[in-house]
């Protein structure tokens, strides 16, 4: 396939080196950097778009993507504010495929998390809580991939219906701690606490490494796709 990079950051390069050991070619490297901006006509002869930028640049690039008929797969996070647009836009044909995490390891950790809540909601005796870490220049909070986490919590709960970036005690609301530490690639914890012991289950990512192979094996799927797609499509999870 011929692969077109919009970010060119720790996730871009990462990405760009499983693409070419799988025998892709990148065909475009767009970057803000760049002195040019992302138009459709740069986008002539690619297969698939790959995004990862921030969660101001996310939406317009995805509609420039549109406008040339290819189709994007993005992990950039933070911009699900305009999400309604894009399920328009991939309801009228156009192939988007959105991921807050694309590693295995973390699709795998939503299903646990999803289970565990339903294992311990008619345990009143036990609140739950989240806490995830990640490196000093992300720029949103909490991460894409807590709120992911936290929306299959409120899902499955009788009684928290909404997170909040704070402590709390209240048993409505599910208190996600987001911290910031040096260059860690992503860890999330969730610990479910009694007055007389815990239940903490993790995801740690050890590098990059496993978010860019899951978006590359995205994009693999994805040409001449049009809809809305997800991890749980390619996983058959
Ligand atoms: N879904 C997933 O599995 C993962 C998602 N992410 C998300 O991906 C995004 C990027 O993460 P990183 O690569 O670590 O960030 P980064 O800051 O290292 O790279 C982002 C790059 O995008 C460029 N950029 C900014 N605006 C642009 C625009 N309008 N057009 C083209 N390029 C533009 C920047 O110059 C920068 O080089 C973040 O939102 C992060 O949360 C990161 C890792 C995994
Ligand atoms: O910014 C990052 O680095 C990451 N962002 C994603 C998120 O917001 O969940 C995925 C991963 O945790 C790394």
């Amino acid at each position: 396939m011929r692969i077109a990079l919009i970010g060119y950051g720790k996730m871009g390069k990462e990405i760009e080196q499983i693409a070419l050991d799988r025998g892709h070619e990148i065909g475009l490297i767009i970057d803000q950097h760049n002195p040019k901006d992302l138009s459709a006509d740069q986008l002539q002869n690619i297969d698939v778009a790959i995004e990862f930028t921030n969660p101001d640049s996310a939406f317009g690039n995805y509609l420039k993507c549109f406008e040339a008929n290819v189709p994007v797969v993005s992990g950039t996070t933070g911009w699900l504010d305009q999400l309604p647009e894009i399920e328009k836009q991939c309801s009228e044909g156009k192939g988007f495929f959105y991921a807050s995490n694309f590693s295995l390891g973390v699709n795998l950790f939503f299903e646990l998390n999803k289970k565990l809540t339903q294992l311990m909601a008619p345990f009143k005796e036990y609140n739950v809580d989240m806490e995830e870490i990640h490196h000093i220049h992300k720029l949103d909070s909490p991460s894409g991939t807590a709120l992911t986490l936290a929306e299959g919590i409120l899902e499955n709960h009788p009684t928290k219906d909404k997170w909040i970036e704070a402590t709390s005690m209240k048993e409505d609301e599910l208190s996600i701690l987001a911290k910031r530490h040096g260059a860690v690639p992503g860890t999330h914890s969730i610990t479910w606490h009694s007055e007389v012991d815990e239940i903490i289950i993790q995801h740690q990512a050890y590098s990059r490494k496993g978010f860019a192979l899951g978006a590359v094996l995205a994009a693999e799927f994805m040409p001449e796709k049009e809809g809305f797609y997800g991890m749980k499509d390619l996983l058959q999870l």
